[in-house]
């Protein structure tokens, strides 16, 4: 028997960014390991036209969730949506439901968070800082609070190359900073942000250090605890593998690979690429709800998830087996053949990205013109290139995690939760996860059927065949406006012919020659 599946029964846990990636496969888990827990909070904010009701039932109906019925058939009645958003005060939460969480919650995992790298500064202050600060309030207030899990990233001291599991200081005080933003106009904040980030790359980086620093300090006497997962991807084995359902790091360039619109970017190739499955990053969390619950650790335990010191794999690797993949398994209507590389410095990323990302995308909307269609080719490269824009700072630096505590907290674990929560990574096969990941992609993101495979493979040999044709008739133009143009490339045109012809001319005498001698032989 699973001693943590068997802490969680009969517990009420309260789960912000239920809604998020990382958040439906901690659910999906806990639901499927602990059958018997008494109730998940869910604080959950109508979006997108959806209600509360509607968006938890979506979640309940999608693929992820199939497994867990099968061992929870009544996973709706534990499920429990409570009304909130994380940017109000007190979270909007009615006084009913504010109560009932307060008196009822045992355990809280904090994932809600803002993960987009351009979010203006008071946005990205308000969710990943502020909101912590009135969590961590809330649970003061909550008797029956066993532990406080706290997910942050570990890029939050990305300023630094070696991290290891503690809190470091920022130099502004977090209070300091969530005080200005209830004064400062937004223009003000916009100056002051470079100065505020340093040298971390975006806003999201310096919140979420911003709010590991307020765990640190508004803790009190909860039992508090930090998981810092760095490139979170696709499912490795749980409930299936390959299951992802958000663009987030590397997936969306997987796609923009696949589908032949991503040529090139610049990268450090021999860097290690720290990427974590979302499952292990969920496996470990459970176990340290688990532990710091139930051992309660003296002091504010970090809990790095990452891979590269256990079991690194570097980004030539996993672009090599992305492109592999998508050659055996293509995605359907390719803009281009999957062809990409890495450049290396500002020169040839410019080059490549004028050859390759510009230039093709002005011809197609150029075509799309002349067949009476709106040109959108150009739009999506720049968002794409804006989007790569914001991401090569983490593909072009490399890091160091110690993983001290995680190592240790996997050693404290039984034979059978090793087995159940398996969060150790040196049993991760890459290449194996990498095909996975992208055909994960293919299904669960493009939706894309396996049975279209022949026909994205017959796609591709015909942009294959454009391609060749449109770089022979290139040439031959380039090449017929400079002999028209320069006495030297005519000189160089009649060497090459002239040299031709002489070739050919000595093979035919050659060849006429041993026939005839074949012949007075035989004859
Ligand atoms: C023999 C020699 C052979 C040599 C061969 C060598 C091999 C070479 C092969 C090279 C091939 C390359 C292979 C490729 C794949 C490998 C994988 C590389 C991946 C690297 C990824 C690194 C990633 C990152 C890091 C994360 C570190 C921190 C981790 C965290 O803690 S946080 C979680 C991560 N957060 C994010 O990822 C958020 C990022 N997103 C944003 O901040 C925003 O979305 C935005 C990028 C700023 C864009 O904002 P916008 O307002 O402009 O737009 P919006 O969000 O509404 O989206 C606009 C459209 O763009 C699409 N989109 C969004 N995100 C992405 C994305 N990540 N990638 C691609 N596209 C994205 C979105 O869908 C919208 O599209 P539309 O709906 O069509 O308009
Ligand atoms: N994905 C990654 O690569 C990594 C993620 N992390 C951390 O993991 C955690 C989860 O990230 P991930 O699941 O990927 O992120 P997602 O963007 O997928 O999920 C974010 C969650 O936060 C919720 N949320 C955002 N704003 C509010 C609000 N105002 N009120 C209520 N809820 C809100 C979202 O709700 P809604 O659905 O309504 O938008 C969603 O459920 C974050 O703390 C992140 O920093 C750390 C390292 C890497």
């Amino acid at each position: 028997m699973s001693m943590i599946a068997a802490f969680y029964s009969n517990k009420s846990i309260l789960i912000t960014g239920a809604t998020g990636f990382l958040g439906k496969v901690l659910m999906e888990k806990l639901f499927r390991t602990s059958p018997h827990l008494k109730v998940i909070y869910i604080l959950v904010r109508p979006k997108s036209g959806q209600t509360l009701q509607e968006r938890v039932f979506q979640i309940l109906n999608s693929k992820l969730f199939e497994r867990v019925k099968e061992v929870c058939p009544n996973v709706h009645e534990k499920i429990r949506p409570i009304s909130a958003d994380l940017n109000q005060r007190d979270f909007a939460i009615s006084k009913e439901d504010m109560q009932e969480l307060l008196s009822c919650t045992n355990i809280v995992f904090h994932c809600a968070a803002t993960v987009r790298f351009d979010a203006h500064l008071r946005e990205a202050v308000q969710l990943n800082v502020t909101a912590t600060q009135q969590l961590l309030l809330m649970a003061s207030e909550m008797p029956k609070l066993e532990a406080f899990i706290h997910i942050s990233t570990a890029f939050s001291n990305c300023n630094l190359s070696h991290i290891d599991e503690v809190i470091y200081p920022c130099p502004v005080e977090p209070r300091k900073i969530i005080d200005s933003m209830e004064w400062l106009d937004d223009s003000i904040i916009e100056e002051i942000t470079p100065k505020l980030i340093g040298d971390r790359p975006n806003t999201y980086t310096y919140t979420k250090a911003l709010g590991e620093v307020v765990v640190q300090q508004e803790s009190g006497n909860l039992n508090v605890a930090i998981v810092r997962p760095s490139i979170v991807g696709a499912t490795w084995q749980e409930p299936f593998p390959g299951w992802v359902d958000n663009l987030n790091g590397p997936s969306g360039l997987i796609i923009a690979t696949g589908k032949g619109f991503l040529r090139s970017i610049k990268a450090t190739p021999m860097a290690v690429a720290d990427l974590i499955p979302v499952d292990t990053v969920v496996n470990l969390t459970i176990a340290v709800g688990w532990y710091t619950a139930v051992h309660r650790p003296k002091s504010t335990l970090i809990y790095h998830s990452t891979s590269g010191n256990l079991n690194p794999c570097n980004w030539y690797e996993m672009g090599l087996q992305v492109l592999a993949t998508v050659e055996k398994i293509p995605f359907e209507s390719a803009f281009r053949r999957p062809n990409a590389d890495f450049t290396t410095n500002n020169f040839t990323t410019q080059y490549w990205n004028t050859v390759s990302h510009w230039a093709p995308a002005i011809i197609y909307d150029f075509y799309l013109r002349l067949t009476g269609r709106k040109p959108r080719m150009l739009k999506l490269m720049n968002r794409l290139l804006k989007t790569i824009s914001m991401l090569e700072y983490f593909i072009n630096h490399s890091w160091e995690w110690s993983t001290n505590n995680t190592e240790m907290l996997l050693s404290e674990l039984s034979p059978e939760d090793q087995r159940v929560f398996n969060f150790d990574v040196r049993q991760l096969n890459w290449l194996e996860y990498i095909e996975n990941y992208v055909l994960g992609v293919k299904k669960y993101l493009l939706k894309e059927d396996l049975a279209g495979i022949p026909k994205a493979k017959q796609h591709l040999k015909r942009l294959r065949n454009i391609h060749y044709l449109f770089n022979t008739a290139l040439f031959l133009i380039i090449w017929r406006l400079l002999i028209a143009r320069s006495q030297m490339a005519r000189n160089i045109w009649f060497f090459i012919v002239s040299f031709c012809y002489k070739f050919i001319s000595y093979f035919r005498a050659s060849s006429t020659l041993k026939r005839r001698r074949g012949c007075l032989q035989h004859g």
